[in-house]
């Protein structure tokens, strides 16, 4: 059994700016979505069979010319994704094939700089009977919630809560019937799991798996990544 990997990577990047989508941009002279497949494909314990990735719409066959030399012997598919995060995962879903693939990891191309350990513990916990799993850090800062109009309404216990990354892994299955339901307001695939009462586990995330979402990420994209070159 192997794991296939569905990278949405159709973001337009509004908060990072530029000319192009965010997966285009470069950092080390790569893309982020290049980054992000050379991380999946290092995590050898995976076994990685298979990619999908949602790009812009009309970018399907440069991004398959693209990434074609970094995906080894996996099978890769590109796909154009949709207006929402869901959407686009929704679409490369459809592409994952149903034989011979016992975990689907959801990673988003923008978390480019994930390290090997995260990928490997959150697959290993899917093939160890957890049907969907997330890698977290701890929070840092005081989380309030808030009414519409601004005031506060509770502040939440904070050795409680937990920032969410990706990749986050699945059982095929259970991750078809999660986007064959209703995907409205869902900001990760966990959260449609949820919603159908599975219990999520969480496995130790990473500072290295932070998502480049506003300028500045870029500069630590950069010392991140001159960092593992330097050692
Ligand atoms: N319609 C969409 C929106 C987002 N994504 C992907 O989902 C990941 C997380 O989204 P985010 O970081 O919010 O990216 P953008 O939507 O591009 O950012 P912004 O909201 O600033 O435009 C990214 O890899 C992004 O490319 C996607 O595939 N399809
Ligand atoms: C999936 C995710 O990266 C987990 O933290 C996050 O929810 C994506 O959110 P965004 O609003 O699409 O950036």
């Amino acid at each position: 059994m192997s794991t296939a990997a569905i990278i949405p990577a159709a973001g337009l990047g509004l908060r990072l700016g530029g000319e192009e989508p965010k997966a285009f941009r470069e950092v080390g002279g790569e893309s982020l979505l290049v980054h992000a497949v050379r991380g999946l494909r290092a995590a050898t314990a995976a076994d990685l069979a298979c990619f999908v990735v949602a790009v812009p719409a009309g970018t399907e066959d440069d991004v398959h010319k693209l990434l074609e030399p970094y995906v080894g012997s996996a099978v890769l598919r590109v796909v154009a994704g949709g207006a929402e995060r869901t959407d686009s995962v929704r679409l490369a879903l459809e592409l994952v094939p149903v034989d011979g693939i016992d975990c689907v990891l959801v990673h988003d191309a923008a978390r480019s700089f994930v390290p090997v350990e995260v990928i490997e513990r959150v697959v290993l916990a899917v093939r160890s009977g957890a049907p969907a799993v997330v890698p977290v850090i701890p929070v840092t800062d005081t989380i309030k919630r808030i009414d519409p109009g601004g005031m506060v309404v509770d502040t939440p216990d904070r050795s409680a809560l937990v920032a969410v990354q990706t990749p986050q892994g699945f059982e095929p299955n259970l991750l078809r019937r999660a986007h064959a339901g209703t995907v409205a307001g869902a900001t990760d695939d966990a959260m449609l799991c949820e919603r159908l009462g599975v219990t999520v586990r969480t496995v130790a995330g990473s500072e290295d798996a932070f998502k480049v979402t506003r300028p500045r990420d870029l500069i630590l994209a950069e010392s991140i990544l001159s960092e593992r070159r330097t050692s």
